[in-house]
């Protein structure tokens, strides 16, 4: 199985180390505009597969993408992260651009993939995507919601003091530091509610550090995070190649699910080798309804600057 990731900078590499060593793709191409970037950090990565005893063939390419052709899943990483202070929204002006020269050039190479947006603000990323390639809705996959859950399920360990990989919960809505709705309701230790170990006090915190989890680590790091979202970007390609099934938040196309249209959203998703096999509808209440609502305003609002951006 080939893999694409465009964008070598932080994501992007990660994602590339993160997929080689779970040795579920043949050949992982990188590309990178940055003249001879994509090609080092894929020589870096080539130099560890004798100590870390993987086999996958790591190439690199500067903005060539004839190499990328015959992709099974592409991922787009390219674009600028935020700062210290910034939101995810205001990359929107530089990424829209970059994000659909990026999407064409992968499809006139590779018109079977399966694309994996990841560039920000992601879910009009994705929307984006979807109505510049006319691809099916199965096809484009928005990553955000596999990364929101990994991190509310680590703050529940945190404050649970239990192991995080004991912890089942999600993530669902928009991308962003407001409109991301973690579902407290539903997370489960070993499928006992969670409530049964916090107070509502103590999962309100859960659910707030895990809205500006992104945002936390931009300002302690000064740029963006970088290990665990290629980490979450593997575990939904493995996903997609293994026709695996799993069931992980994604950035998709709504037709009337979650009472929203023509809109790319985190929802649960059944992901497997055709992408995103199947929405899972599950019965909000109506405190979370509204939430849904109000976070799919404010993801609509920002699609609707992509016209003004893209003329
Ligand atoms: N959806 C999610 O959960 C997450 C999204 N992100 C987003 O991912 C994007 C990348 O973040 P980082 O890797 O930290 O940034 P970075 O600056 O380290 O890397 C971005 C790379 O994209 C390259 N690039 C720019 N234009 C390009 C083009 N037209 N073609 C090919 N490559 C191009 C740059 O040369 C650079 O190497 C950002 O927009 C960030 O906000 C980051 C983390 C999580
Ligand atoms: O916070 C950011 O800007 C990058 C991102 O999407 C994340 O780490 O969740």
């Amino acid at each position: 199985m080939k893999v694409t990731i465009v964008g070598a900078g932080n994501v992007g590499a990660t994602c590339v180390d993160a997929i080689a060593h779970r040795r579920i793709a043949s050949e992982i191409v990188v590309v990178d505009i940055k003249e001879g970037f994509a090609e080092g950090k894929a020589m870096d990565i080539m130099q560890t597969q004798t100590t870390l005893g993987f086999n996958t063939k790591v190439v690199g390419s500067t903005n060539d993408y004839s190499k990328t052709a015959g992709s099974d899943v592409v991922v787009i990483t390219s674009g600028i992260p935020r700062k210290p202070g910034m939101t995810r929204e205001e990359l929107i002006g530089i990424n829209a651009g970059i994000v659909k020269g990026v999407a064409e050039q992968l499809l006139a190479h590779s018109p079977n993939a399966i694309v994996v947006v990841v560039s920000n603000p992601m879910d009009t990323m994705t929307y984006l995507t979807l109505k510049a390639t006319g691809l099916p809705k199965n096809r484009i996959i928005g990553m955000g919601g596999a990364l929101d859950s990994s991190r509310f399920k680590y703050f529940l360990s945190q404050a649970m003091d239990k192991p995080a990989n004991d912890i089942q919960g999600m993530v669902i809505g928009g991308h962003g530091d407001t409109t991301m709705i973690p579902l407290t309701r539903l997370a489960s230790y070993n499928g006992v509610p969670v409530s049964q170990f916090l107070s509502e006090e103590a999962l309100a915190k859960v659910a707030a550090d895990t809205m500006v989890g992104g945002a936390t680590l931009t300002g302690l790091l000064g740029t963006s995070a970088w290990y665990a979202p290629g980490a979450s970007v593997a575990y939904l390609v493995d996903a997609i190649l293994n026709d695996q099934k799993k069931m992980i938040p994604c950035s998709v196309l709504l037709e009337g699910e979650y009472g929203q249209d023509d809109i790319c959203m985190g929802v649960p998703c059944i992901i497997g080798k055709n992408g995103v096999e199947q929405i899972v509808d599950i019965a909000l209440n109506d405190a979370e309804k509204a939430l849904f609502a109000k976070s799919a305003d404010a993801v609509r609002a920002m699609n609707g600057d992509l016209k003004s951006i893209l003329g």
